[in-house]
């Protein structure tokens, strides 16, 4: 494996019932870079995403966190180990806080599920950290908000500080700008841009814009493979990618 790459893969494959979504990727991930995963819809960037993170096992091949084979392990352990993955906003509790969520969140070990007995001195224990990371991600002024009053956008900023929690080394973000407006994209590309300071941010994202605003490495993927990689200017130039969009474009027509 490379020797420098925080996360890396190698032959990474996954069958659905003989259909290959991920098909022998090879991927590497240097420390503290923002790596992007895009490519056209049915690509398998969830599907990758998933073997990443535990959510799925590998059919075949090899995942490596910082030198350590961590394949087949479950998304437990692999979240300890230090991955952590930004959940979607159905994993909020409607009538919990804000600052609730992240005290939880810092209070579980693994940052996944959550513990319903609650301790009080443990709350109260993590209540300064909880409001560092909502502030982090701006949201210090709606800590007592609860997630159901919260906009689309701010909602998606509380899965960010709950990931952030974990203090993961790597930050899996599954399409952080997803049905957001202008505005809040912007907010969330300066929140990413301050977040991954001392991290390493692995992102799916399909707002080109995004993608070249943030990212140090491009992966595209196409039919369960690596099509391309390289810095985003490389990337967008490549003819083969431009063919594998208009040609996923003309699909869709
Ligand atoms: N659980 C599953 N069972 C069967 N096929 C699946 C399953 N999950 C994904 N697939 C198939 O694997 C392929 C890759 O899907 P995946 O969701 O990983 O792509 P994607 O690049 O994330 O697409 P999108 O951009 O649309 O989210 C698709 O053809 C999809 O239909």
């Amino acid at each position: 494996m490379a020797g420098q790459a925080i996360l890396s893969a190698r032959g990474l494959t996954r069958d659905f019932r003989g259909f290959r979504a991920v098909d022998g990727v090879d991927l590497d991930v240097a420390p503290e870079t923002v790596h992007a995963l895009v490519g056209p819809n049915g690509a398998g960037k969830t599907t990758l995403f998933n073997l990443l993170t535990g959510f799925l096992p590998a059919s075949g091949g090899r995942i490596e966190l910082d030198g350590r084979d961590i394949t087949g392990l479950p998304p437990e352990r692999v979240a300890r180990l230090g991955v952590a993955r930004s959940f979607q906003i159905t994993s909020l509790f409607p009538q919990l806080s804000a600052r609730e969520h992240v005290q939880l969140a810092l209070q579980s070990p693994s940052g996944l599920g959550w513990r319903f007995w609650r301790s009080a001195t443990l709350m109260r224990r993590y209540r300064d950290r909880a409001d560092e990371l909502l502030a982090m991600v701006d949201l210090a002024e709606l800590a007592e908000a609860p997630a159901e009053a919260l906009a689309y956008g701010r909602k998606r900023a509380l899965e960010l500080a709950i990931a952030l929690a974990l203090d993961p080394k790597v930050l899996l973000l599954d399409e952080p700008t997803a049905g957001m407006g202008l505005e809040d994209v912007d907010r969330t590309v300066g929140l990413i841009a301050a977040v991954r300071k001392g991290r390493t941010v692995v992102m799916v994202e399909h707002n080109m814009s995004v993608v070249g605003r943030l990212a140090d490495t491009v992966t595209v993927l196409q039919a369960g493979k690596v099509l391309v990689e390289g810095p985003y200017e490389q990337v967008r130039a490549d003819e083969r990618v431009i063919t594998a969009y208009l040609g996923a474009a003309d699909a869709a027509h």
